[in-house]
């Protein structure tokens, strides 16, 4: 069943309103993974649990209690589990999202503020930190629950959500509490199926379903030799270098074409099944998209299959960074004392982080005794999820195509993400029921990096399309 045309007109008329409600949201910096941020993803939780008690939804803060960050002890943000409807005759659906971004400052390179949302009426962009990845999403079940309130619509199903504030950082105590309600009389039971709306089109055109996501394996490796940082001209040749240690290991970790050179990771990889090629060249994608996502034409390959292939089904190892290591303007003559070199692996069926973590240690370790280095090496495994494969044949896939088509007027692609929201396993796992994931934005929307946005026509029509599904759900 269609959503009813006053929904649809309800959420065109008041575009703005919605969009208001995202420029708030974007202007709280609700960075999970820096502790001088903490206090704004509590403001965050609070901005969010009083947006859902207004649209009519009963709203459980739970806290997750604490965790080390930057050596200090500080409180994890809390999840938010709220539920509108409990109608026996009516099929219940959880929404997950999430409510705490990435990091992000004006040097990064972004051309405007990144915590004030900014209007492009040129180009319909509504540009800010959070505004794809996930406020906009999260904020779109909000803009469904007013819109049924102001028409005295009755909802089509009964709706349970959980947000929660640390997923860019690990998604620390959340898999506990989810474990802890599940069981009768708990907050999840009678859940019969999971949309998450987290990610993204393959492309600008076609809007996807996606049955699949990589998983990971984050990585820190530091190595510390000298008591203090060091002269370069008094020390340089003289002692063995943490740095020169450093960047000879993550050097040695994957070629500038991708592959891992880690003994066995390769391996662990699930063989190509006979047609699933065909799938991934039938895909609405071209290597265009590539070029015009990362803004430049450095593809790995000319071929679309292979392309996609190594986002969907393949691990890939990316280095991140170089804690420790000097990097500001100017030509310092240090030798840094101790450095950590933050890495991770994208993990694809059958790797996990428990297959994959001894594979990692030995090899740094053994590359590391190579050296002969007297310099001391620690490595950390910083967090951790397993890929994750949903069945798109189920009923919860079927309603989201047909809200698609009834929005977009197109076929839905289906995809596998190569990022991680390892969430989503636990709760397939923990509740035993599927899970769909429901995008909002498109493929350019720079989640993660400067400048990242949510086309306005995207968040309106996201709001519909995600209204729309529950109501398809309501009727199969
Ligand atoms: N939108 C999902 C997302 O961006 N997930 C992150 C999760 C993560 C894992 N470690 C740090 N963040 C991702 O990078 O895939
Ligand atoms: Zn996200
Ligand atoms: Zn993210």
């Amino acid at each position: 069943m269609p959503a009813p045309p006053q929904f649809i007109k309800y959420v065109d008329d008041n575009a703005n309103g919605f969009i208001q409600r995202l420029a708030k949201a974007v202007q709280i910096p609700s960075v999970s993974g820096d502790a001088s941020y903490r206090k704004h993803v509590f403001e965050m939780a609070t901005f969010l649990e009083g947006e859902l008690q207004a649209v009519g939804a009963q709203v459980k803060r739970v806290p997750l209690g604490k965790q080390v960050l930057d050596g200090q002890e500080i409180d994890l943000p809390p999840a938010l589990l709220a539920s509108i409807g409990n109608d026996p005759k009516k099929k219940t659906i959880l929404c997950y999202g999430h409510y705490d971004v990435q990091p992000a400052l004006k040097s990064d390179g972004w051309d405007t503020e990144p915590f004030q949302l900014v209007v492009n009426e040129k180009t319909g962009q509504l540009i800010g930190r959070g505004s794809t990845d996930d406020k906009g999403p999260v904020l779109g079940w909000i803009n469904i629950l007013e819109a049924h309130k102001k028409l005295g619509l009755e909802l089509p199903v009964n709706l349970k959500f959980c947000f929660e504030g640390m997923e860019e950082s690990g998604s620390e105590g959340l898999d506990d509490l989810i474990k802890s309600e599940v069981g009768k009389g708990k907050f999840f039971d009678g859940v019969e199926a999971i949309c998450i709306s987290d990610n993204y089109w393959l492309n600008t055109r076609t809007p996807c379903l996606t049955y699949g996501l990589r998983g990971i394996s984050y990585y820190n490796v530091t190595i510390r030799g000298p008591a203090k940082d060091l002269h370069s001209g008094a020390f340089g040749r003289t002692v063995h270098e943490p740095m020169t240690d450093l960047i000879h290991i993550m050097s040695r970790l994957v070629t500038p074409q991708g592959k891992i050179l880690i003994p066995g990771v390769e391996d662990l990889v699930a063989p190509l099944v006979t047609g699933e090629k065909e799938r991934y060249d039938a895909l609405d994608y071209s290597i265009q998209d590539v070029e015009a996502a990362v803004g430049a034409p450095i593809a790995l390959s000319d071929d679309k299959a292979t392309v996609l292939m190594g986002r969907m089904r393949e691990p890939s190892l990316s280095l991140h960074g170089i804690e420790g290591a000097f990097s500001a303007a100017g030509a310092k003559t240090v030798i840094p004392a101790k450095v950590s070199g933050k890495f991770s692996i994208r993990l694809v069926p059958n790797q996990t982080p428990d297959n994959i973590d001894p594979l990692v240690i030995s090899y740094i370790q053994s590359e590391f005794k190579k050296l002969g280095s007297k310099n001391t090496l620690i490595i950390e495994n910083l967090h951790g999820g397993k890929p994750w494969m949903a069945d798109p044949t189920h009923w919860n896939y079927v309603a989201a195509t047909k809200a698609t088509e009834a929005i977009y007027n197109k076929k839905p692609d289906l995809t596998r993400e190569g990022g991680s929201i390892p969430v989503t396993l636990t709760f397939a796992e923990s509740l035993g029921v599927n899970v769909l994931l429901l995008p909002m934005g498109r493929g350019d929307d720079g989640a993660h990096s400067f400048n990242e946005k949510l086309d306005r026509s995207n968040y309106i029509e996201g709001t519909k399309l995600l209204g729309t599904y529950l109501y398809e759900v309501g009727s199969i």
